[in-house]
Order: C-alpha cells, then sequence, then structure tokens
C-alpha cells in the first residue's frame, strides 16, 4: 500500500481508485408459501416467516475504476444493480468481501453522514448536521444563511423536521452535506426529489465542487438529470460493470439495452450486454501513494 501509485494513467489527477471490489450481503432466503397446506394463509405466512434458508446476494461483482478530480459520474442502472451498495462503499460504511477502495479524502455520502432530529427545527438541523461533519461555530454562522437558500426552504425552517415532505428534507440535507466543500461527493438519488429552482442550484453546487478540483458521484435513475449533471458515466447491472464513458455514449447503450429488455428481444439485450462489458479495457491493478487512506472497512 505504501508504493507509488501505477498502473493507471495520470495518477496525480486521481482522487479515488477503486480496486477490483466485490459485495456479498448474507440474506435468508424463505421457500415459497403453499397456502394448500394446513393453516391456509396465515399458516403459509407463520411458515414464511420463521426458519429460511442463508443465502448470499452478490451486490457487485469485480468493479474497478479510478475517478480523478473534476470528474462528476453518473451512476446508472435497473433496480437492484448495485448502485447504493456502490456509494455505500464508497463511504466507508460497507466492507467489500472483495478488494479495496482508496481515497485522496474522505468522501462525503449526502444524507447518511447529517445525523438529523425530526422534532428539531430545519434551523436547528442545520446546527447538528454541520457540527456533525465537524464545523466550527464560527464556519456555521458563516455558511448558515447560503445553506438555507440553497435549501430552498427560508420559509419553513422555523419549524419542525417532522412537518417537512420527504423532499423537502432532502433539500435540507443536501444543502448541509454540500456545505463542507467535500473533494469527493456522493449523491444518491437526493437530486430527483427536488424542484427546477432546487435542481439548479443543487447543479450549481455540483459545479463548483468540481471546479475546485472535486469528484462528485451522482446516482440517478433520472437519465436526464445524469445528462446535465455528468460527464461521465458508470453503468452497473445485476451487480456487473458494463460501462465506463462519457455520459452520451453510455446513457444512449443503457437506453438501448433497457428498450431491448423490455420492448424488444430480451436475447439481443443481453448480447449487447456482454459484449459492452468484454469491450471494457482491464483497470490494471493500482498501488496506492503514501498518505491514502485504504476505505475498505466501516470505520
Ligand atoms: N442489506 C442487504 N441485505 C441483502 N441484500 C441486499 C442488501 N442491500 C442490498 N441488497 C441486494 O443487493 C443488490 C444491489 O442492491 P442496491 O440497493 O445496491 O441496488 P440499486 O442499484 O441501488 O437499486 P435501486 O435502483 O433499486 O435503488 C440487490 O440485489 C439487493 O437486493
Amino acid at each position: 500500500m505504501d508504493e507509488p501509485l501505477s498502473g493507471i494513467e495520470n495518477a496525480n489527477a486521481a482522487s479515488i481508485i477503486v480496486d477490483d471490489i466485490s459485495v456479498s450481503y448474507r440474506t435468508k432466503r424463505y421457500a415459497p408459501a403453499d397456502e394448500s397446506k394446513s393453516g391456509g394463509a396465515v399458516g403459509a405466512l407463520r411458515r414464511r416467516t420463521s426458519g429460511g434458508r442463508q443465502t448470499t446476494n452478490e451486490a457487485l461483482r469485480g468493479v474497478s475504476f479510478v475517478g480523478y478530480r473534476g470528474d462528476s459520474i453518473g451512476v446508472i442502472g435497473r433496480n437492484g444493480s448495485g448502485k447504493s451498495t456502490l456509494m455505500q462503499v464508497l463511504a466507508g460504511l460497507t466492507k467489500p468481501s472483495k478488494g479495496g477502495v482508496y481515497a485522496a479524502s474522505e468522501p462525503i455520502l449526502l444524507g447518511v453522514n447529517a445525523a438529523l432530529i425530526s422534532s428539531l427545527s430545519g434551523a436547528q438541523n442545520v446546527r447538528l448536521g454541520c457540527l456533525a461533519m465537524g464545523m466550527k461555530e464560527s464556519e456555521i454562522d458563516r455558511k448558515y444563511s447560503q445553506i438555507v437558500e440553497m435549501s430552498g426552504l427560508e420559509d419553513e425552517i422555523n419549524y419542525p423536521m417532522n412537518s417537512y415532505s420527504s423532499g423537502m428534507s432532502s433539500r435540507l440535507r443536501f444543502a448541509i452535506a454540500a456545505a463542507v466543500d467535500p473533494e469527493i461527493l456522493l449523491i444518491d438519488e437526493a437530486l430527483n426529489t427536488g424542484d427546477a429552482q432546487f435542481k439548479a442550484r443543487s447543479k450549481q453546487r455540483m459545479d463548483e465542487i468540481r471546479q475546485q478540483a472535486g469528484t462528485v458521484f451522482l446516482v440517478s435513475h433520472s437519465l436526464s438529470t445524469i445528462k446535465a449533471n455528468c460527464n461521465r458515466c458508470i453503468w452497473l447491472d445485476k451487480g456487473d460493470f458494463i460501462m465506463d464513458g462519457d455520459t452520451e455514449t453510455v446513457t444512449k447503450e443503457y437506453r438501448n439495452f433497457v428498450w431491448r429488455m423490455t420492448e424488444g428481444s430480451k436475447e439481443y439485450g443481453q448480447k449487447i450486454r456482454a459484449e459492452l462489458m468484454q469491450s471494457r479495457p482491464p483497470l490494471k491493478t493500482v498501488i496506492v501513494d503514501r498518505g491514502w487512506r485504504s476505505a475498505k472497512g466501516p470505520r
């Protein structure tokens, strides 16, 4: 781990290295309910909620890539493809079963790091969230109005958070998390909850982070959100790393794949998927420089 970076182009510009990570979840699998057996539907339900066989769910398989300073990386894929799991691993909240993540500074996962209390007002939660992220009182005072403005909750900021809609809570969380000037910001779906004004403000904030040579990851099912915000895009499917490239190319291939799988020939869709996976250039193993933190396990 203490050797110089090697095996990647332009190593100095790298901010995060994902080295061949796999994630497996242990979970239970229940036998299908058989309502014809004694006890009818209730009996079947009882049988389903007891026992169950332990199985392994592979959420990610051999994912490798390098995030560079100034990159805004969209992460796309169908439901259950591993996008949130990837964000959890990058943030150090989930331990990969194989491989490692190395980051130049601590990636901030939007929404998770800010532990807010719903009975407190938005204003109190701004202070709480900022303190939780390590900001000093003086810095919070300086940034307070900017955070409230970014959230767009000027009129509601003194109401308790439990009176907010889920979109309003997400906006507040985004505004708090985005105030810390993270070098690596991870955003999981948060942008979909806001209105047009919030989207414009959050895009502006993401652009600022990128311009300060940071790296932004954005998970979204909305391809237009990804296109509006990202210069690069990663496509995951059922835990496999299908494609990594410029946003236009990757979203076009993804749209084509989804169309084939839902409207056209599934076999042809699978063929496209296999070809794209095979044509992805393998990333050489990377070695991480002194001072880089291994984010292999939860902190
Ligand atoms: N805690 C868990 N225990 C067991 N399996 C899990 C757990 N969390 C996720 N999974 C499984 O891992 C896989 C990837 O899930 P993940 O939430 O990362 O997908 P996603 O791409 O973010 O999905 P979505 O678009 O639906 O939010 C899925 O098959 C899911 O069922």
